[in-house]
């Protein structure tokens, strides 16, 4: 799937960027800085993301949700979490319903 195949080269561009020393990668920045700058950066853009759902503009959205991905691979990649290990989350999830899923956490949280 081509969706899948961007995040995961985005991915590996991003973990690639661990070892960039140049100064001119934004990534490495935010790498350095740590999970929390990076975590912060993620709940700004997934806000920015929320605002433009809100409005009118497709693009503004799409642009948004592009930012959303890339600053949540980088949290990722700062806790050491891959893209894979996440997208086998989801797959353990395919077949049953949200609303099962919603009810075994319940269960599992009591
Ligand atoms: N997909 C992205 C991407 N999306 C958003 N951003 C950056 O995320 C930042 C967030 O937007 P803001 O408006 O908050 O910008 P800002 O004020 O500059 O950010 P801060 O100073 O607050 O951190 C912007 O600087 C965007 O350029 C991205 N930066 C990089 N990538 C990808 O990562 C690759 C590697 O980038 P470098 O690490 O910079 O080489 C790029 O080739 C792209 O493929």
């Amino acid at each position: 799937m081509s969706e899948v195949n961007t995040l995961e080269r985005l991915a590996a561009l991003i973990r690639s960027r661990r070892s960039d020393t140049s100064g001119k990668s934004y990534t490495s920045q935010l790498l350095t800085a740590g999970t929390e700058r990076c975590a912060k950066k993620f709940g700004e853009e997934a806000v920015e993301a929320v605002i433009a759902a809100m409005g009118t503009d497709t693009a503004a959205l799409k642009a948004e949700a592009a930012d959303v991905l890339y600053h949540l691979l980088v949290l990722l990649e700062s806790r050491d979490v891959s893209l894979d290990e996440v997208l086998k989350v989801l797959d353990g999830r395919m077949g049953t319903s949200g609303l099962e899923e919603k009810a075994s956490r319940t269960k599992g949280a009591s």
